[in-house]
Order: structure tokens, then sequence, then C-alpha cells
């Protein structure tokens, strides 16, 4: 299950990549916004209920959208457990999931056009995270969450 959320600048391309989800097979829930007229549905709150999903495990992973793809990425990398990439090209998101484990995808609606956006997020969705020496730093950036050290276990 794919989280999504949006500002009012992502309503059109969270519709879009609902789309290429379902083709995709995938299942998704959307956590609003729902209305793109509406300057007062603020970021925090789509992408705080999102992240969440993903951080219980009630959703595997989460594409969150705003007008950079910043703002929602801040707001997601206060959750605990979330790894946030915020991409605009196919590479990063790939290389993201590959190395980082990246649980959540964020994009500019305002920055990347749709075909584009799709493209980014497909090759996100495909990848694989390749664990080994990229496990071993992920288990730092949790001693990290955890207000620990991440050099402790070496002694340094
Ligand atoms: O991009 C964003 C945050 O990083 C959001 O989409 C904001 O909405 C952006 O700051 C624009 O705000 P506005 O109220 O639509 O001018």
């Amino acid at each position: 299950m794919i989280a999504l959320a949006c500002d009012h600048h992502g309503v059109a391309l969270k519709q879009e990549l609902m789309k290429m989800l379902d083709e995709m097979g995938l299942t998704w829930k959307d956590f609003g916004t729902y209305d793109a007229n509406n300057p007062g549905d603020d970021y925090p709150v789509y992408g705080y209920k999102a992240a969440q999903a993903v951080a219980s495990g009630e959703c595997d992973r989460g594409i969150l959208l705003c007008g950079t793809g910043m703002g929602i990425s801040i707001v997601a990398c206060k959750v605990r457990g979330i790894r946030v990439c915020t991409c605009s090209d196919v590479y990063s998101a790939e290389m993201s999931k590959r190395h980082n484990n990246s649980n959540i995808l964020t994009m500019g609606a305002l920055v990347v056009g749709n075909e584009k956006a799709k493209m980014i997020a497909r090759s996100w969705l495909n990848a694989e995270f390749e664990g080994g020496r990229h496990q071993r730093r992920i288990d730092m950036i949790e001693k990290i969450e955890n207000g620990e050290d991440p050099e402790m276990e070496k002694g340094k």
C-alpha cells in the first residue's frame, strides 16, 4: 500500500500518480488534500498523516507532493523511521531506494512535469534495497534517531 499526500499544488499530479499506480497493480491510500484551490491546505497536515502511516506499517511507502517537494519532505523527516528522498531525476530516485532504502519519495509539482514525475516514481517503486554496507549506514541513522553517536560501536 502506497501512502499519497499533497498540498494544493500537488493535487493534479497526485491524480496522475493514482492512475499510474492502478496501472502498476499497486494499491494506494490518499491522505489528502483533495482541493487544488485552497491555499490554506498546509502541507504539514497531510505530509504528517502519510508519514505516520508509513512509519506505523499501515503503508509500505509514501509519495508526497508540494510545490517544491521540500516542505513536505521536512515534515516527513520529523517522523521516526522515515527516510525521504526528494527527487527531480530518475537516477537519484532509484539510488535512494537501492542505497538509502528510502521509504518516502517527495517531488515538487511546480518543479517536475507530470510525465517526468511518473518516470521518477516508477523507477523508485521498481528499485530494491541492496543491503550490505548500506544497511550498516542505515543502522547508524537509526542510532542518531535514538540520540546516540553513530560511531559509538567503533569506540570513537
Ligand atoms: O512547496 C511548498 C513547500 O515547500 C508548498 O507547496 C508551499 O505551498 C509553497 O511554499 C507555496 O506556498 P503558497 O501558499 O502556495 O504560496
